[in-house]
């Protein structure tokens, strides 16, 4: 298939964008891309690869902008119910941590999710990936959590590999067991930390060898805050997930600055998220390392707290950046990259050309995928999108609306 007489062809060349080199567009203005086999087999002008491959059947995206679809690095899709009360009682003066310490927050999620069936639970789950889908993710990181024992965890991921296998939305599994302190342990929160050592992770490991068949090992993440996990406890899982052969994130400096973005730099961490109270010796670790740096504009703004990651900071440090929606039932409820894009611009200050890499090929990089998404080039899964605009700066620009007008997920258009 040839889509052509694209007004501007974005491709994101060259790998992840690091410090002051974020927003490399790489745009092909009329531009046009040929899809076989599921992949990305030329880029060019329309003139070329239409002289090129004349009998190719023809998709005229119609002077609009077509781009590699968006990568959301940092997702909780998988939990059921909702916590719309908590909202309310944010807006009346309660703190996020306040409602968490009360036996709210993250565990009040987790009991309505350990209740929940598979199917209940996949078809939650599979609602918002659709809705993911139609405003233009075509890959997703997505994170068990809400379980915060063993079988619930593993429960979790059984949805995700389950909900991925269905095709459609890309699901990057994580497994967050460290998510909070239960309820179960709530006064003993180093207890809790060792069962997640001994038990959870070898579990998980050995479930990972009869249930993930050919797929690389999952990420094991953490939530190191004041009111979860300390920075102690936070090196004690991740090292002990590092030796297992597991790979690294971590959620960082959301509310308090614990030192977990240098943690996930001093181990080799994929991603530091977050980064809300992130000191300037932290942003120099994760600069000097390949940890990505991903901003969550949506949580702040969700929280109605004016704090923001000091994203300009991090490019200064020639750190690497990318955005993510945080998709979670507390603190943001949003499907849509192009709503993070256009926070990120007016709160991280990022121009659009950059918000638009940090949603692509940085947010690739964050997931472990770059070579594979995130960027329209030679031999890359034909992962894109056709705007309904010819300028791609109306992503940032306008907001609320959805842009998207078609989603091409390994060279299948996707129903509307
Ligand atoms: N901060 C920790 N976890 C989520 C929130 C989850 C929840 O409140 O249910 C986050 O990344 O924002
Ligand atoms: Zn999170």
């Amino acid at each position: 298939m040839l889509i052509h007489s694209a007004s501007q062809l974005l491709t994101l060349p060259g790998g992840p964008q690091r410090g002051r080199e974020l927003g490399r567009l790489g745009i092909i203005p009329n531009g046009a891309v040929l899809v076989r086999g599921g992949k990305i087999a030329a880029v060019g002008s329309t003139a070329e690869l239409r002289a090129d491959f004349p009998n190719e059947p023809a998709l005229d995206a119609g002077g609009k902008v077509v781009m590699p679809g968006f990568v959301d690095p940092h997702t909780h899709l998988v939990w059921a119910g909702d916590r719309a009360a908590e909202f309310e009682m944010r807006l009346e003066g309660k703190t996020y941590l306040e409602i968490m310490a009360a036996g709210g927050g993250i565990v009040s999620t987790v009991r309505a999710t350990r209740q929940a069936s598979l199917e209940t639970l996949k078809d939650q789950t599979r609602a918002r990936m659709r809705s993911l889908l139609r405003h233009g993710t075509t890959t997703a990181e997505a994170k068990t959590g809400y379980g915060l024992e063993t079988q619930s965890e593993l429960h979790q991921m059984q949805v995700l590999l389950e909900l991925d296998a269905e095709g459609g939305l890309e699901l990057v599994p994580t497994f967050l067991g460290a998510h909070a302190i239960p309820q179960e342990t709530k006064d003993n929160p180093q207890a809790f930390t060792d069962q997640v050592v001994s038990e959870m992770l070898p579990a998980l490991h050995a479930w990972w060898q009869a249930h993930g068949g050919q797929r690389p090992l999952p990420y094991v993440d953490v939530f190191c805050e004041t009111g979860a996990f300390s920075l102690e406890q936070s090196r004690q899982i991740l090292t002990a997930a590092k030796a297992l052969g597991f790979p690294l994130k971590i959620h960082a400096d959301e509310f308090d600055n614990l030192g977990g973005a240098s943690l996930a730099a001093e181990l080799g961490a994929a991603s530091a998220d977050h980064l809300v109270k992130t000191s300037a010796a932290d942003i120099a670790a994760l600069a000097r390392s390949n940890t990505v740096a991903v901003a969550l504009p949506c949580t702040p703004f969700g929280l109605a707290d004016p704090h923001y990651t000091p994203a300009r900071a991090i490019l200064e440090a020639d750190g690497l950046l990318a955005v993510a929606s945080d998709i979670n039932p507390g603190t943001a409820w949003c499907e849509s990259m192009q709503f993070v894009i256009a926070l990120a611009c007016r709160y991280l200050r990022l121009t659009p050309a950059q918000a638009v890499a940090a949603a692509t090929i940085n947010a690739a990089a964050a997931v472990g995928r770059a070579e594979r998404v995130g960027s329209l080039e030679l031999g890359k899964q034909a992962d894109l999108l056709i705007l309904s605009v010819d300028d791609y700066r109306h992503l940032g620009y306008r907001f609320g609306t959805n842009l998207v007008q078609t989603v091409i997920k390994r060279g299948q258009i996707l129903p509307a």
